[in-house]
């Protein structure tokens, strides 16, 4: 049964599985990228339910560019309708949307209605609902070690003082007082990361479910809490 005082405060998941489901039932990929929006909405949802605090989710890794430009043109217009869907409803419910990723190569239009949902939305806190879209969990470790060489070229910083926490506040998910996923799922049976968030996974409980993103929903995430409240976290200790 799910334990309401050991819910995880942050979980981070990886939505695979769309093409999939969407090939299953004889539709375009787009279909099933729109039945992703929706598992991805009941997921905010059951997240401000459960008291969970941050939800980061991997929308389009950098990888994801080499893909038909129909369904990236697609997924860039997917991604602008549903954040004009949704920032509304987020700033009455209390839930605060970020950004992270590499925004150079998106349309421009998207760029505003990001930065405008990330404003209209920054002094939320029952959820922090955390977007990667064109993220690279390597790249996201390439640009905070530049702003920390930057700092020591600067004379801000000597190098005797760089340690763990000065660079995990130069990583993009620094937005967060609890930046460290506790729980990873990932959907649809595959077994790794891809390049999502690597830092700040160290040390994540990692649930991997044969789901189709879509067909992810409140059962099936009920299990995933309820295999993580099953765990004994013991970084690096004796297991008793
Ligand atoms: C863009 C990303 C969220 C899409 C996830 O689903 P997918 O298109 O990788 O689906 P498949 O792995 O089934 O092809
Ligand atoms: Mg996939």
């Amino acid at each position: 049964e799910l334990e309401a005082e050991a819910m995880p405060k942050h979980v981070a998941v990886i939505m695979d599985g769309n093409g999939r489901w969407a090939k299953l039932r004889g539709l375009a990929a787009s279909a099933g990228h729109q039945a992703g929006v929706q598992s991805l909405r009941r997921m905010v949802r059951l997240c401000c339910s459960w008291g969970i605090k941050v939800l980061t989710v991997f929308a389009f890794s950098t990888d994801n560019w080499v893909r038909p430009k129909v369904e990236v043109d697609f997924l860039m217009r997917l991604f602008e309708s549903t954040i004009n869907s949704e920032v509304e409803a987020f700033k009455r419910e209390g839930i605060r949307i970020s950004v992270i990723g590499d925004s150079s190569k998106l349309p421009e239009s998207l760029k505003r209605l990001i930065a405008n949902a990330e404003e209209n939305t920054k002094h939320n806190s029952r959820l922090q609902l955390i977007v990667a879209v064109s993220y690279s969990g390597k790249y996201d470790i390439v640009q905070a070690c530049k702003s920390v060489a930057k700092k020591v070229q600067d004379g801000l910083l000597h190098l005797d003082d760089i340690d763990e926490n000065i660079i995990e506040r130069e990583l993009e998910t620094n937005c967060t007082e609890f930046p460290y996923p506790d729980l990873l799922i990932r959907t649809s049976g595959e077994l790794r990361v891809s390049n999502f968030l690597l830092w700040q996974l160290a040390y994540a409980e990692l649930y991997f479910n044969r789901e189709l993103w879509p067909d992810f929903g409140k059962d099936e995430f009920v299990d995933a809490l309820i295999s993580f409240q099953q765990r004994q976290r013991r970084y690096g200790g004796r297991h008793s």
